[in-house]
């Protein structure tokens, strides 16, 4: 028998029996073409990795779930663990739910749109090893990051509202409104559990209190690529949202 399928076996075996050391949590609205994609990329990029998937799926009219369920049966339900919701409750919640199925000592979120591109986890990880981190971030807004493909709308919406936020809770991530992370498990759970937002705002209020509660933060460059399949599912509402509870974690936590 060839050794390196041996290897690739045993390797299965021991995950089966094991517990996964990461969990991605992937929120997902209306990504039935993206799912496919993205789970195939990480299975590429993190060949090396213990990992499972939690797919939050709002359900999606578009059929996310059924396509979820064909890569269950492509790549084992214990890699890709649907844990669906009835109806859009935002994308903070969505994390929440996905945190109490989650089997890793670490948590990654990532959107599932492949804006967020899979190559970056192994530096991320091993960022927040050498280190010993709590957080590390994937960071759009420092020297080898970037965004492509958003409408210069959308660019100055972001990076203003980045230096804005900064200015008001004073940060010193680059990037507080991002949505690519590691946490140590333990780490999430407790701010998660702190946190009062639900929608886009949620990643910002995390990395306040992160950032209070003197935790150790990490940050890795990206280029954040705007979606092919399918829209963005921030809107003015989001956008209002996000800035009333800018003001309201300024005027209440102490
Ligand atoms: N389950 C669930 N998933 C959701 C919901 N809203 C959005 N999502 C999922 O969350 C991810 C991000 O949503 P997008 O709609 O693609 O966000 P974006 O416009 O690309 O915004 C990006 O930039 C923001 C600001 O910098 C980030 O806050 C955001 O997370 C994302 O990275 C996608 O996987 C999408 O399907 C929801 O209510 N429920
Ligand atoms: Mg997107």
């Amino acid at each position: 028998m060839n050794p390196n399928f041996l290897k690739h076996i045993l390797k299965c075996l021991f995950q089966k029996m094991t517990n996964p050391e990461y969990s991605i949590l992937l929120p997902t609205y209306n990504e039935r073409e993206n799912l496919p994609i993205m789970v195939y990329l990480l299975e590429k990029y993190l060949k090396d990795i213990s990992y499972e998937i939690i797919v939050i799926d709002d359900g999606s009219p578009d059929g996310t779930q059924d396509v979820c369920k064909k890569l269950q049966k492509a790549y084992g339900e214990d890699k890709v663990v649907l844990r669906p919701r009835p109806s859009k409750l935002g994308l903070g919640t969505a994390y929440i739910h996905g945190l109490k199925f989650a089997k890793g000592k670490f948590i990654i979120i990532m959107d599932a749109d492949l804006s967020h591109h899979p190559k970056y986890i192994p530096e991320m990880i091993e960022l927040r090893k050498r280190k010993n981190l709590d957080i590390v971030i994937g960071t759009r807004y420092s020297q080898g990051g970037g965004v492509s493909g958003w409408n210069l709308k959308r660019k100055v919406l972001s990076k203003r509202g980045n230096i804005c936020s900064s200015l008001v809770l004073d940060f010193r991530v680059s990037d507080s409104t991002g949505s690519f992370r590691v946490y140590r498990k333990d780490v999430f759970k407790d701010l998660v559990s702190k946190c009062i937002s639900k929608g886009y705002v949620f990643q910002m209020e995390i990395m306040f209190r992160a950032q209070r509660d003197g935790l150790k933060i990490g940050e890795v460059p990206i280029a954040f690529v705007d979606r092919f399949y399918g829209s963005s599912k921030y809107g003015v509402n989001e956008f209002y949202d996000w800035a009333k509870n800018l003001w309201k974690l300024f005027s209440t936590v102490e």
